[in-house]
């Protein structure tokens, strides 16, 4: 079947994972104790405030400990995605942060686009981080060139077959006409039980795969000729 849309990782596909844990994660952290002193109490912090197990949401010291845990674990917890996205705002709109997007990336965005496909993004950050990052690259702003952004709080997990199929339907191509391109063989893997067609993305610093995923998946090392 022809391919009719692309779906895309971020972290170790678009970008670096250094960029991710080297740059982003240590703005968020640095970033965190005025943040939490300023907006405690005011109202449009409480959703994210909320979104905190019910032990750390009530005292700022036990929350504040709690994210550097989750952070230095690589959780993927919505609470933690959805606060980081908050955290990173002001990072990228003065400038201060500017995603070192591949330089392989724009070229095959504006190729998949003249020829008529679908461009999604499903990344475990929240829809407010990407849109954040795809808006402030080094490469300018790519958000002309994506059609809608998927996280694991619309979409399920990025380890559930269940979550591909999801995506599928709401943007209305059938599995079988899509192409996904991850770092993580287990999304990889829960795509293709999907039905999507699905290629591991080695990028430097990725995770080096075994002979056994070199043989068992398509592997890209960019996006040069896709
Ligand atoms: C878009 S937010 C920055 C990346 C991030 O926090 C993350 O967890 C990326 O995970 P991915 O699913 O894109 O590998
Ligand atoms: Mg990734």
């Amino acid at each position: 079947m022809p391919t009719k849309a692309v779906l895309l990782d971020i972290e170790g596909t678009v970008c670096s994972i250094s960029f991710v844990h080297d740059v982003l994660f240590p703005y968020a952290l640095t970033a965190l104790p005025s943040y939490l002193s300023e907006h405690w109490n005011s109202p449009d912090f409480q959703p994210y405030r909320n979104a905190f197990p019910a032990e750390v949401r009530d005292d700022k010291v036990k929350l504040e400990a709690y994210v550097r845990e989750l952070t230095e674990l690589d959780k993927k917890e919505p609470c933690l995605k959805q606060l980081q996205g908050l955290l990173w705002r002001t990072g990228y709109t003065t400038g201060a942060i500017k995603a070192p997007i591949y330089e392989d990336v724009l070229p095959a965005l504006q190729r998949w686009r003249a020829e008529g496909k679908k461009v999604v993004i499903y990344s475990s950050g929240s829809i407010a981080a990407q849109r954040l990052l795809f808006t402030h690259t080094t490469s300018g702003d790519l958000t002309p060139h994506l059609s809608a952004y998927h996280d694991p709080v619309t979409s399920g997990p990025k380890t559930l077959s269940s979550s591909y199929t999801h995506i599928a339907a709401a943007e209305g191509v059938v599995p079988e006409e899509w192409v996904f391109y991850s770092d993580n063989v287990r999304e990889v893997e829960a795509a293709t039980e999907a039905g999507m067609r699905a290629v591991v993305v080695v990028r430097p610093g990725n995770r080096e795969l075994s002979e056994e995923e070199r043989g068992r998946w398509g592997v890209v090392g960019g996006f040069d000729g896709l």
